[in-house]
């Protein structure tokens, strides 16, 4: 595909079938985002691919999450089911790549750059899931940051989870939601 036709067709795809992707695609998704700009080339980004049982270990923070947000009074009862509701969180794609950043450590680094590095990777990955025929989505939320979450996927306390990538085949025609015009985004300075 021409590259103006993926990054207009990219949508946010957040149903999508159970049929599981061949690894060599997710690998090609991988390698689309390895190269992402980044300054002082500190390559701050690295991933973990969750698939089939190995998704549990993110439906483990998810719940464990869920349980410690009920109030002090919850039942086991409600414990067990919000547990449960983190777990088939993270069964909604056949696969799942969580985002990780490492900053670097020079003092000359700026984090926000290593936030627009990782950022940069991830849209890789989705262009790439688009020319692929895949269905993918940018996921986070406040479960994305939770100290659990850091544990799990042993991220730094100067580190980040900066989200999830869900990826499978598309169960939806997401409408193309409203986009800004240029003229409203853009100013030119010239002579
Ligand atoms: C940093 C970031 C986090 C996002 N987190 C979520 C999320 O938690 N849940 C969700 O449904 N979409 C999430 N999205 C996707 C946006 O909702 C989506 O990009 C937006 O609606 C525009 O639609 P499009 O991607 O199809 O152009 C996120 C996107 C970004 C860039």
């Amino acid at each position: 595909m021409e590259l103006m036709d993926v990054i207009k067709q990219r949508r946010s795809i957040g149903k999508v079938t159970e049929e599981v992707p061949k690894r060599e695609l997710i690998e090609k998704l991988l390698e689309s985002a390895r190269w992402a700009p980044n300054h002082y080339r500190t390559e701050p980004f690295s991933f973990v691919v969750l698939s089939g049982k190995g998704r549990d270990k993110l439906g483990d923070v998810y719940g464990r999450i869920n349980v410690e947000e009920l109030e002090s009074t919850a039942t086991d009862e409600e414990k067990k089911e919000a547990y449960e509701k983190g777990l088939k969180k993270a069964r909604r794609a056949p696969y799942i790549i969580i985002v990780r950043l490492e900053p670097g450590t020079a003092s000359k680094v700026v984090f926000a750059e290593e936030i627009a590095a990782t950022a940069c990777a991830v849209q890789n990955l989705l262009l790439t899931a688009t020319d692929l025929g895949l269905g993918a989505i940018w996921r986070s939320g406040q479960p994305s940051y939770h100290q659990f979450m850091k544990e799990a996927f042993q991220v730094s306390e100067e580190g980040l989870v900066l989200g999830f990538v869900y990826v499978g085949y598309p169960a939806q025609e997401p409408k193309t939601p409203p986009k800004k015009e240029l003229i409203d985004m853009v100013e030119w300075i010239e002579d």
